[in-house]
């Protein structure tokens, strides 16, 4: 006999209990009321399937589902700053953009997974650049494949792991010359199975790198996952921060409201090997400060140009591992500032949604074995 017990927990199972307000079993009919994540029909009528097809295959077609779903208040939705449905285990989920293709935002964001991970943060990095990924070469891990584990009697993916940094890429995976052709919806799936059906353990940090630009991608993925904050990565010459007002645009639209966490300037000046102390702005100076200052939102830090960088990208070992290194030293300032003011976000929201980093505390550089 079907039981109020068995279908609170095959609701949990399916992880929308929370969205459950009441629920009645009378005889065969299972009569629920919910709550949709938002109030468009089309989410409506996509839970209101989903729910029906849920429970056809789990209880059979004797049951019968009487399901009453309403929107959310405006305040809820007002409210809801956090979206998509948390993820256990992963504190901060921190998305890496930029406005355009090139600035080096993927370079940025190996370096920035490695040097929160030398800190002493447990790190993860998602590679969502479904159409170019670069996160096996950088991390010296092509050819890897993610093994699959049972974690509670689910397969999940267990994420390749150097550096101290987790990492999953669609580039570890057979068949990723084809993602190139996917549209919107095939490509915010596989990204979605990645975050979502992958073994990340604790994470402190989940760094997700974003497809350069404003598409569909982007929108999917920060609707759908419950993206802290934004990172967005320029270089200050004048279109590329044109196009940083665009990405910032994005994140501060209504529907998705996600706090920009900064801004991380990168290629800032030019520094030659030879003369490590000189600065040549060869883009031009101050491009990001006065946008950030425009805009409101703190420069997390200036990236200079400098070869070693690319080198080290190439050669699959992020530069920011060079010990007592200028660019480390760089890194570790601009990380500490992510954190600041990630710190700051989370003491502005409301208690339900804060997330766990709270202080400064772990932001201190690992005492060395
Ligand atoms: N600060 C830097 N100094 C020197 N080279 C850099 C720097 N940042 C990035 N690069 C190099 O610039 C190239 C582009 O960087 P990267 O692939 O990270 O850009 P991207 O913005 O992620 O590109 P896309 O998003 O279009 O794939 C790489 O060869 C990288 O090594």
């Amino acid at each position: 006999m079907l039981t109020k017990e068995k279908v609170q927990d095959f609701l949990k199972e399916i992880e929308v209990d929370d969205l459950v307000n009441n629920l009645q079993i009378v005889g065969n009919d299972v009569y629920i009321d919910m709550t949709a994540h938002s109030p468009a029909m089309h989410e409506k009528k996509k839970l209101e399937a989903a729910m029906k097809q849920a429970f056809a295959s789990e209880f059979g077609e004797d049951i019968h589902l009487k399901l009453k779903i309403v929107s959310p208040e405006p305040s809820e939705i007002q409210q809801s700053q956090i979206k998509g449905k948390q993820i256990p285990g992963i504190q901060n989920i921190i998305a890496i953009a930029s406005g355009k293709g090139g600035v080096g935002k993927s370079t940025v964001a190996a370096n920035m997974a490695v040097t929160l991970a030398k800190m002493g943060f447990k790190v993860g990095l998602l590679d969502a650049d479904i159409y170019g990924p670069s996160v096996p070469t950088m991390f010296d891990t092509e050819g890897q494949k993610p093994i699959s584990v049972e974690v509670n009697g689910k397969n999940l993916m267990k994420p390749v792991e150097n550096y101290g940094v987790k990492m999953l890429s669609i580039g570890y995976f057979s068949g990723a010359n084809q993602a190139v052709v996917w549209r919107g919806p095939m490509a915010s799936k596989a990204l979605n199975q990645m975050i979502r059906d992958a073994n990340w353990g604790e994470l402190d940090f989940l760094l997700i790198d974003l497809p350069p630009g404003t598409g569909d991608i982007h929108l999917s993925i920060i609707q759908e996952v419950p993206v802290t904050g934004a990172v967005i990565v320029s270089t200050p010459q004048h279109v590329a921060l044109a196009d940083v007002r665009k990405g910032i645009a994005m994140f501060q639209m209504e529907s998705i409201n996600i706090p920009v966490l900064g801004l991380i300037e990168n290629m800032a000046y030019f520094t030659p090997e030879e003369l490590p102390d000189n600065k040549y702005y060869i883009f031009g100076n101050q491009g990001a400060q006065y946008l950030a200052d425009d805009l409101g939102i703190p420069v997390l830090g200036e990236i200079p140009l400098i070869q070693s960088i690319r080198e080290a990208g190439d050669v699959g070992r992020p530069a920011a591992l060079q010990e007592n290194s200028k660019i480390a030293d760089i890194y570790t300032e601009t990380a500490r500032n992510m954190v600041e003011s990630l710190v700051e976000r989370n003491k502005n929201l409301p208690p339900t949604e804060a997330v766990k980093i709270t202080t400064m505390a772990g932001c201190s550089p690992k005492a060395k074995k």
